[in-house]
């Protein structure tokens, strides 16, 4: 697969802050890469600075093997899709997708039959025939992402940045979006770079994913390795479905406020040390259930549980008042009402715990 966009080193700092930190990473073409990180962790900055509306304080960026330094946005052959979409509400859907064609400082299209011809194949593609005369204020929220998606698309760039795209949709419409979204990028083609603080907006959206953690690329693969083998403890907090625990490893255990977990030996090289363990690898026992030599237990009061359709989460208070999440697919067995307050134990095998350091 060839390289769309090669970043070096990339450098941006506010003052004293850094908001990207020596980022390096390359993207191949024609693929849907999610951008994941917490909030002020660097992803719009770093959209900005891709798409030119800042310039890096160091390093290089090769788009398609060229340089883009002192490149002007638009002489950069990237769309930039923002969040609020800035769509011009005084015109309508068609005069809106043509602005960008009949503007653009690069070869503008002036003649009215091949712009109508433009706008009208680009609004089939994103689902939009026949809303062309509307005004953009009386179309929903998915309409108007879609116009706004259009607008970019038209002008045919080499790669699409989409800024939290789906962020002002509701729940219900984020859900189909996703979906049309990687639709439309497999029928333009290009490279599409998502940035999302939605841990599972990224995972089922990207063929890769990025995780940004303070300004540092902390992890690029495939969604399935993120989720099941997070590089450092930040990308498995970002994840959402890890317990974590702080301490350090003595011996053959990790050792910290919350107790001493055996451990079977494997460890991952990270900055930090952590113990993690996902929420769904946990059983919930009562305290004098007999234990196994693959496995380890800690103890906690139970609080409460949330269904949520395929599943159950129970939330247990930790000596210290940690939460303890635990996650019970319904698939497996319903699992017994806990009682409030009352103590259990919560085991796991020793071979599922995560641990860095
Ligand atoms: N124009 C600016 N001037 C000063 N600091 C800035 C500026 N833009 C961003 N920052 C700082 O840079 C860091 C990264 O900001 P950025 O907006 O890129 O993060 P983000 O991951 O996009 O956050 P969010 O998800 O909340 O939008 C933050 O600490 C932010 O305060």
């Amino acid at each position: 697969m060839s390289t769309v966009l090669q970043l070096s080193q990339v450098t941006k700092s506010y003052g004293a802050s850094a908001a990207l930190d020596s980022v390096d990473f390359s993207l191949p073409d024609n693929a849907y890469i999610s951008l994941l990180g917490p909030s002020g962790s660097g992803k719009t900055t770093l959209l900005r600075v891709i798409a030119g509306f800042e310039e890096p304080d160091a390093g290089s960026i090769l788009f398609h093997g060229k340089r883009l330094d002192g490149v002007e946005p638009h002489d950069r052959g990237i769309g930039f899709v923002f969040q609020n979409f800035a769509l011009f509400p005084h015109l309508s859907v068609a005069e809106n997708v043509a602005f960008g064609l009949r503007n653009r400082k690069v070869d503008p299209v002036t003649d009215a039959r091949v712009l109508a011809k433009r706008v009208q194949d680009m609004l089939s593609l994103v689902g939009l025939s026949g809303f062309d005369d509307r005004a953009v204020t009386q179309i929903s929220g998915g309409q108007r992402q879609r116009v706004a998606l259009a607008r970019t698309l038209v002008t045919e760039p080499k790669m699409v940045l989409l800024d939290e795209p789906l962020g002002a949709l509701d729940a219900n419409l984020r859900g189909r979006m996703r979906n049309e979204l990687k639709i439309i990028r497999e029928r333009c083609g290009v490279t599409f770079l998502h940035v999302t603080g939605s841990e599972s907006e990224a995972l089922a959206m990207g063929d890769l994913v990025l995780v940004l953690d303070r300004g540092r690329i902390a992890q690029a693969a495939a969604s399935d390795v993120v989720y099941n083998s997070p590089a450092t403890a930040s990308v498995a907090r970002f994840l959402n479905c890890y317990n974590l625990f702080a301490g350090d490893v003595v011996a053959d255990a990790f050792v910290g406020p919350a107790g001493r977990f055996p451990l079977n030996g494997s460890r991952r090289k990270a900055p930090q040390p952590a113990y993690a363990i996902r929420y769904d690898r946990v059983s919930i026992r009562s305290r004098d259930a007999v234990l196994s030599d693959d496995e380890v237990r800690i103890e906690a009061d139970f609080i409460a549980s949330e269904y949520s359709g395929a599943a159950v989460n129970s939330f247990f208070a930790l000596d210290g008042g940690h939460v303890f999440e635990v996650e019970s697919h319904l698939s497996h067995a319903r699992p017994p009402a806990f009682v409030e307050k009352d103590r259990y134990a919560l085991v796991w095998k020793k071979e599922d715990a995560l641990v860095f350091g």
